[in-house]
């Protein structure tokens, strides 16, 4: 790198820094400034406010109107300022390997739909689900669901802000969504520094299902099957007649489970997940010694 480039990427780093520093310092103040605001003006906030700025989504309904929003201000911006259009937030998509093809559908139609620039990131060191099993062994949720949450979501979401540089993202929390939801705000920063931005906060699971509909949103066609939230496919499931949860769907035979790990503590969970990977790595020697130490024993007795 050339000594100006060099220059003028330390001189943009100090200017984001600036920025999240504002907003990290003024917090309180943003999130009483923005409580009972539209997603669109939480939106435009965050537009104005927020250095590289991504939307991370699964595509779940809450994802889709965002989407849908920012290409709607993106235009708008685009019309006033003469300029050609650009969606202005760019995607971030974790593929777990395990979502439904209807999902892996929806994310390419979406993307496409509105000409917003999409990045994908994998599980590390896997593209495939066979790649994956051959890795860490069949149904790894089954086993060891903190390392299987860490593996298919939290490593692949903290690799693409690394890599990407990421430093803001909107994510599709809702409160109505419940449990550690509840009682979300609109501006957060998590422990590593990430500022997170919950644009629809305050809408309910029908104001967002009646705006998609309005709106010609492209959605996960699932929703008309009735599922509500939608994760892996092996830990949806259809909610039960009297369940009125949104979330109620997820993780069904998983008491206290509400989340998958993305907006936990990423160091508690990097920390376990890597400590348990290790334990399992050393066993996978051991037993590999054992193997090859009673093989050095049998054979001269079966030569014999
Ligand atoms: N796979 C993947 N890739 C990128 N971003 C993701 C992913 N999973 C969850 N999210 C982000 O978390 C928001 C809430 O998702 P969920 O309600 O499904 O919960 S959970 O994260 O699975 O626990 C979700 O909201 P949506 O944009 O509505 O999908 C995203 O902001």
């Amino acid at each position: 790198m050339t000594l100006s480039n060099q220059i003028a990427q330390s001189s943009k780093q100090a200017e984001e820094e600036a920025k999240i520093r504002h907003v990290i310092n003024n917090l309180e103040a943003i999130n009483r400034k923005l409580s009972e605001a539209d997603p669109t003006e939480i939106i435009e906030w965050a537009i104005d406010n927020l250095p590289s700025l991504y939307q991370t989504t699964a595509f779940g309904i809450t994802g889709c109107i965002t989407v849908d929003m920012i290409s709607r201000i993106s235009e708008q911006r685009a019309v006033k300022q003469g300029v050609p259009v650009q969606h202005l937030v760019p995607l971030i998509f974790v593929d777990t390997l395990y979502h439904f093809p209807q999902t892996l559908d929806l994310a390419h139609k979406a993307a496409k739909h509105y000409n917003a620039e999409m990045y994908t990131y994998y599980p590390p060191g896997t593209k495939t689900v066979r790649e994956f099993e051959d890795k860490w062994g069949p149904q790894l949720w089954e086993k060891d669901e903190e390392t299987y949450d860490y593996l298919v979501k939290v490593e692949p979401a903290r690799r693409s802000y690394e890599e990407l540089g990421v430093r803001a993202v909107f994510t599709g929390r809702r409160r109505s969504q419940g449990a550690d939801r509840a009682s979300l705000k609109a501006v957060e920063v998590d422990e590593t520094g990430l500022v997170k931005v919950n644009a629809l906060m305050n809408w309910s699971f029908g104001q967002v299902d009646t705006y998609a509909k309005n709106n010609a949103v492209p959605y996960n066609e699932l929703l008309d099957l009735g599922y509500k939230s939608i994760g892996d496919w092996h830990s949806t499931s259809l909610p039960g007649a009297g369940d009125s949860g949104e979330r109620s769907g997820r993780w069904k035979d998983k008491a206290g489970k509400t989340e998958c790990g993305l907006h936990k503590d990423y160091f508690k969970m990097k920390n376990l997940a890597e400590k348990k990977l290790r334990e399992a790595e050393l066993a996978r020697k051991d037993e590999a010694r054992d193997k090859a130490a009673e093989a050095a024993t049998a054979t001269p007795a079966a030569a014999a």
